[in-house]
């Protein structure tokens, strides 16, 4: 940072890189750590090798620590702070100088905090409000095999609804394994919140995702519902005090708190799948991915978990993935990705890509129910287009 009164953005973004840089590099250094120590419980590495680590780690979190209890940097907003008070003529570049300032100061407070609570294994942050950003990402099983996922570039903002759909065999499975880490791309490069995913910080970046799978069954580890919630929180040793409440928050996002007592086998398939929604919500994951998560459901539970998907969109906290078969389901997301044999061949919105019926068909797609209803109206002589949800569709007909 300069010595100026003004503290600009340029000074503020360099703060911010170095933070991140820094704040990155002990992340990688803490998840080196763990790896080195499963892979020695395992068997597969010498005790010896573990201070190696542990060095690196220290070292790491030294040079954070140093960057954020920079007397340089405290000198500066402290002086920048005594010249912004002493100033009378409050304009605009005052106040922009002001809110710098002010961003400044909370990082700065944000970083010291972040040492004192950071445990072995780091954790890292958000670097853009582009929740994920795959570019040039392609993919094939094996050698011999053909590129199942081909050239795939995408930008999704932080709390969008995104739908991926396409015909059986297209690719999406294996593009969300790609997004979750099960899969590692053969070319292309992958960022999650402005993060680089790499070998290396993949279990970090795990942390900013949750997935809620296709079969309900498959999914329950406890014995009660509360039990099934609290399992990944257990994994992450959180304390239990703020366990319960977590629980209880989750259960409520999904209207399931009234049973947390009860078996989860012994749940209607939509209610088992809000459970499976609550355990990945009590992990706090900024991006949720539903793999097919209504496939195997009746229509009830079909309704219900589609309405707590909307109630997690309307909260814009969440980016949500959803790869679905329902052609109904991509009216309720903000964007859509159309595979077709590997290839992202549409990226937009419902509305833009609901306008390109005949290719949608050509590629083995339904229309949604309301789009074959407008259809149909057309074809008798009513010019009904675009009508996002059946309320909407009634209403268009009782104008004409
Ligand atoms: N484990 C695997 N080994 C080899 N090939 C695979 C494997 N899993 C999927 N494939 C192939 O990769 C291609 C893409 O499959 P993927 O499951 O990603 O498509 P999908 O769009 O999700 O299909 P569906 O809608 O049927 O689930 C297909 O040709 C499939 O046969």
């Amino acid at each position: 940072m300069k010595e100026n009164v003004y503290l600009n953005k340029g000074d503020l973004n360099d703060f911010k890189l170095k933070l991140n840089e820094f704040n990155d590099k002990l992340a990688q250094a803490g998840q080196e750590y763990v790896e080195i120590k499963f892979k020695i419980i395992n068997g597969e590495a010498e005790k010896s090798e573990k201070q190696h680590y542990i060095d690196t780690h220290k070292k790491a979190q030294l040079a954070y620590k140093e960057i954020a209890n920079s007397p340089i940097f405290k000198d500066n907003f402290l002086r920048a702070k005594a010249q912004l008070d002493k100033i009378n003529q409050k304009d605009e570049t005052f106040e922009s100088a002001k809110e710098n300032y002010i961003e400044a100061k909370n990082l700065y407070k944000a970083s010291k905090m972040a040492i004192r609570e950071r445990g072995i294994s780091g954790e890292l942050s958000k670097q853009s409000e582009i929740a994920l950003e795959l570019k040039n990402i392609s993919f094939r099983y094996a050698n011999s095999q053909p590129l199942v996922v081909k050239n795939v570039s995408v930008k999704v903002n932080h709390g969008e609804y995104v739908a991926i759909i396409g015909h059986n065999g297209s690719g999406k499975s294996t593009l969300s394994k790609l997004i979750i880490g099960v899969l590692t791309p053969i070319e292309g490069s992958m960022h999650v919140f402005g993060n680089h995913v790499t070998r290396n910080n993949l279990n970090i970046i795990r942390r900013f995702l949750g997935i809620v799978f296709q079969n309900p069954d498959n999914q329950f580890i406890g014995s009660t519902v509360k039990d099934d919630i609290a399992f990944g929180l257990e994994n992450r040793r959180i304390n239990p005090k703020l366990m319960q409440e977590k629980i209880e928050a989750a259960a409520k996002k999904v209207r399931m708190e009234r049973f947390l007592d009860h078996e989860p086998l012994m749940l209607s398939g939509g209610q088992k799948q809000r459970v499976a929604i609550a355990s990945a919500l009590a992990l706090s994951p900024d991006i949720i991915i539903f793999d097919e998560a209504t496939s195997m459901l009746d229509p009830k539970g079909k309704r219900e978990v589609k309405e707590i998907m909307v109630e997690l969109k309307n909260t814009r906290e969440k980016t949500i993935f959803s790869i679905t078969h329902d052609m109904d389901e991509i009216l309720n997301a903000d964007k859509v990705m159309v595979m077709n044999g590997g290839n992202l061949v549409k990226f937009g919105t419902p509305k833009e890509i609901l306008k390109e019926r005949d290719f949608l068909r050509s590629i083995h797609l339904d229309i949604p129910f309301i789009a074959q209803v407008e259809e149909a109206l057309n074809e008798v002589g009513f010019k009904i287009n675009n009508t996002e949800n059946l309320d909407e569709l009634v209403v268009k007909i009782c104008k004409k």
